[in-house]
């Protein structure tokens, strides 16, 4: 599912519109209708509604939604913060509709704010969507406040709150909090922000036969689905022996942290890795092979240690910041000439060492959360939460890496600056030993994928969706431990990838 700047949905409209023959009313009607079927799967008759409009096409969505409810038999009226000489195009044919079928209609008279929140059951935000500029001007941040103030009422945003904009980048002073928001054929940038959960709440993408086709020549910016998985998930074949489904090998294993390796590789091994060696220091070899008696074992010395009979590794977690380590993870990332994925103490070499990125030549995988990736960018952590898509968009095709920006909302980049967005998951995997097993599950999906995007996107998909099915059945989001999640992966991969 294809995610959207404000310029490019424009550019959707467009083609739509004049090359496939469209007209925007219907769209209008179209948007305004799916949009009241699902709010009309949350509220009652009961319920007083109040829509409020503005003054563009937002607006326009609105006057459909309040008629489509009114002919249900719906209480619900109408009240537009601009004056009926403002509305014009698709919006006002839809405005003459509403007043000729008898919705009640209100507007702001002379700039008071006469309109009744308080009571209200239900609050539609129809007041502006992605031809929103800047920081609301008045009345929009008065009236956005005291709806937002009304606790008793279900607040509903068409496309996006008012007060947001569809972009990245954008600092918010005022914008609707919706419980829900009903966003138009795709969502936008915006959406995946941290700051703008707040507003946003839950996002329910409608379909109103709009045609993306149009965007096909530009970057890709793409939710990664279910079906998704289901299309790309590695088939294992019927003959297939454990050489098949790849080698893969762990680096890693500082003295104090045995754990890191030891889960990255039960986990690749229950994401179908073929075979998984790790190597680490000898005195830890002894502790941690009870733990993963699938693994073979091998010293960490590169100079017995050939990284390139391996089919793809990953190095850094529990590898150690000491100065030894860091000519260790050197000497990897110059001698090693298969995929590898980069984690924890490898990022944290990596910053002083990037430039080496530039002359790699074989595939290299970043899986930073925030912090990381703000000390690899050079940048804050709130300038990369305002701005994850372009800043880690730029660092990908600079580099020629791939990109894993961890988080709620993570984001993927290839080396050609495509990106995918995962949100499964939940807050049960903020918490220590969470890294490793992604890690570990993105080896096994790379040792068995034709492609690394599909096996990142795949692998961190199932992660996230294997918390949320263990949180719903088993654990809650407190308890939850990094190792459950290897060890509840086979119903995840029972259910989605057959
Ligand atoms: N085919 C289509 O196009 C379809 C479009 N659809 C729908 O249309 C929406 C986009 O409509 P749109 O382009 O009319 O923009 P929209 O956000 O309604 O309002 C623009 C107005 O806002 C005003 N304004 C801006 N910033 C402001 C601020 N900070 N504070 C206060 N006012 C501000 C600005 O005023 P100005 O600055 O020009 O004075 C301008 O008049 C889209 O989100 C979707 O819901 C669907 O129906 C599907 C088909
Ligand atoms: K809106």
């Amino acid at each position: 599912m294809r995610i959207v700047t404000a310029s490019e949905m424009y550019e959707v409209d467009r083609f739509t519109m004049e090359e496939v023959g469209l007209e925007g009313k219907m769209l209008m009607e179209n948007a305004g209708r799916a949009i009241a079927e699902g709010i009309m799967k949350e509220i009652s008759k009961q319920d007083e509604i109040l829509v409020l409009t503005g003054p563009g096409n937002n607006g326009g969505d609105g006057f459909v939604i309040a008629r489509t409810l009114y002919l249900k038999g719906y209480r619900v009226r109408v009240y537009s913060l601009v004056p009926e000489e403002k509305i014009k195009g698709d919006a006002l044919y839809h405005l003459n509709i509403l007043q000729n079928v008898g919705v009640p209609f209100h507007r702001l008279q002379n700039g008071e704010l006469a309109v009744r929140l308080e009571g209200m059951d239900v609050i539609i935000d129809a007041m502006l969507g992605i031809g929103t500029k800047g920081a609301l001007r008045s009345p929009y941040a008065e009236i956005v406040d005291k709806a937002n103030k009304c606790e008793q009422a279900m607040r509903f945003a068409v496309d996006i709150p008012t007060g947001l904009s569809s972009d990245e980048g954008v600092e918010t002073e005022v914008a609707f909090k919706a419980h829900k928001t009903f966003t138009v054929q795709c969502p936008k940038e915006s959406a995946f922000i941290e700051a703008n959960a707040q507003y946003y709440g839950e996002l329910e993408v409608v379909d109103i036969g709009l045609f993306t086709e149009s965007l096909v020549n530009r970057p890709g910016k793409k939710v990664w689905l279910k079906e998704d998985v289901v299309r790309t998930f590695p088939v294992r074949e019927r003959f297939s022996h454990k050489g098949s489904h790849g080698r893969g090998l762990i680096i890693g294993g500082a003295p104090n942290m045995p754990g890191a390796v030891m889960m990255a590789a039960r986990a690749a091994l229950r994401a179908g890795a073929g075979l998984v060696s790790i190597a680490a220091s000898h005195h830890l070899i002894s502790t941690i092979a009870p733990y993963v008696p699938e693994a073979t074992y091998t010293d960490l010395n590169l100079k017995t240690l050939d990284i390139d009979s391996f089919h793809a590794a990953a190095v850094g977690m529990g590898l150690g910041r000491s100065e030894q380590s860091a000519s260790l993870f050197e000497d990897i990332l110059r001698l090693a000439n298969i995929p590898i994925i980069i984690d924890a103490d490898g990022l944290y070499h990596l910053k002083k060492m990037k430039n080496m990125l530039k002359e790699h030549t074989a595939p290299v995988v970043l899986t930073p959360h925030f912090k990381e990736a703000a000390d690899l960018l050079d940048t804050t952590v709130s300038a990369l939460k305002q701005n994850p898509f372009s800043l880690t968009r730029a660092f990908s095709t600079e580099y020629g890496v791939y990109f894993l920006l961890k988080g709620p909302y993570t984001i993927i980049t290839t080396t050609d600056g495509d990106q995918y967005v995962v949100t499964t998951g939940n807050e049960s995997l903020a918490k220590g030993g969470s890294g490793d097993v992604l890690s570990g599950i993105l080896l096994g999906l790379l040792l068995q994928s034709h492609h690394i995007t599909e096996a990142l996107c795949n692998g961190r998909f199932i992660h996230g969706k294997t918390a949320e099915i263990l949180t719903r059945h088993t654990h809650s989001r407190y308890d939850l431990l990094a190792s459950d999640v290897i060890e509840g992966l086979p119903m995840t991969l029972r259910t989605i990838c057959k």
